[in-house]
């Protein structure tokens, strides 16, 4: 490993992030009364052009007047390539109250679009003496931002998530599908009959979270748009969890339930990890860099693992 130690992300809970648009502020009690570690209110396309205005008026209203408890709190802006984001960080920076914590940043492309969106918020900041800095969140959600994934994770101190934008990403990359994220039914390989559906986003998740980790950001998953599917949700937050991802969207409150639920270690992972944990105490009293456990070889680099695991429960109990 290099002379670096990889930084740790945000020491916060992630497992979900529950949206809501920001032109539908009678959803906003509902968001804040829910389970979700963390609320995502949009300017960018759940608004419809003619709502901007008013959607911004909400959020800016609803960090004064609406208790949303611990949970972290983002408003997604309007994409760079649009008349609004400017408008919407001034707006915002000028007029919301201290409890906004987060900005998310669609359709990044390069590690300039952050740095352009940083600049304008510091300025805000300086002018308006706002003394809590505003994190960053951004999507992966092109073919470009993709490309750049790795200058994108780099790109400023203020960056905390990195999430996949399912709908956007696949328009960008021209892929022949119109759902939002989930297996895709033209995707698959035969073999003797069988019929395999491998995933098509693999790729794109594993590149995100190599990016994040190496540089101190959550990776986080994007939506799934068919909230009536429940068992496919939790199929694909496992997925990603597996790959390393810390929570996943939840674009209707039913979903909140499942992503909590995926991305909290269950006890019996926890008590595994802290089984392998003691096991390599006992090797490293006798000397021993690897042992046996259950049968299977342990090592130090299993003890990295099962502290994964640990720090995630410690976090979340935390809570
Ligand atoms: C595609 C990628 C994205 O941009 S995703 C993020 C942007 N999209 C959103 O923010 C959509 C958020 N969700 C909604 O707007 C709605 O959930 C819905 C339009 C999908 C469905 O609304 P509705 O028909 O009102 O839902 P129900 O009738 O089932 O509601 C039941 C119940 O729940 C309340 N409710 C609904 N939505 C929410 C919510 N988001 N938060 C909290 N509560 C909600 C609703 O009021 C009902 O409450 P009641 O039981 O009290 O009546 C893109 O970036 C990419 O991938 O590229
Ligand atoms: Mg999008």
């Amino acid at each position: 490993m290099s002379f670096r130690p990889q930084p740790s992300p945000p020491a916060r809970p992630n497992r979900s992030q529950l949206f809501g648009p920001g032109s539908r502020s009678e959803l906003f009690e509902k968001m804040a009364a829910s389970a979700a570690d963390v609320i995502n209110l949009d300017l960018e396309d759940s608004v419809a052009p003619d709502d901007k205005d008013k959607a911004r008026a909400n959020i800016i209203a609803a960090t004064h007047e609406v208790d949303w408890g611990d949970k972290y709190f983002s408003v997604r802006i309007n994409g760079l390539d649009t008349p609004h984001w400017y408008r919407d960080v001034v707006d915002l920076l000028e007029n919301a109250s201290d409890r906004l914590d987060q900005i998310m940043i669609p359709m990044v492309g390069c590690g300039e679009d952050i740095y352009a969106v940083d600049a304008l918020v510091t300025a805000v900041e300086r002018a308006k003496g706002r003394t809590k800095p505003i994190s960053f969140e951004v999507i992966i959600e092109t073919a470009a931002g993709l490309a750049h994934v790795e200058e994108i994770a780099a790109a400023s101190p203020r960056l905390q998530a990195m999430s996949l934008g399912y709908a956007d990403f696949a328009a960008s990359m021209g892929m022949a599908t119109t759902g939002i994220g989930g297996t895709q039914a033209n995707y698959y390989m035969i073999h003797e009959g069988q019929t395999d559906y491998p995933d098509p986003w693999h790729y794109a998740v594993s590149a995100i979270v190599a990016a994040c980790r190496t540089h101190g950001v959550l990776p986080v998953d994007g939506p799934f748009g068919d909230f009536s599917d429940e068992d496919a949700y939790i199929a694909h937050a496992r997925r990603v969890a597996t790959l390393g991802m810390v929570g996943k969207w939840a674009i209707h409150p039913k979903q909140v339930k499942l992503a909590n639920e995926v991305f909290s270690p269950s006890e019996e992972a926890v008590a595994e990890a802290r089984e392998i944990l003691a096991a390599m105490e006992e090797a490293k009293a006798k000397g021993l860099g690897a042992t046996t456990w259950k049968g299977k070889l342990i090592d130090i680099a299993s003890m990295k693992q099962a502290e994964v695991i640990v720090r995630q429960a410690e976090l979340i109990a935390g809570r």
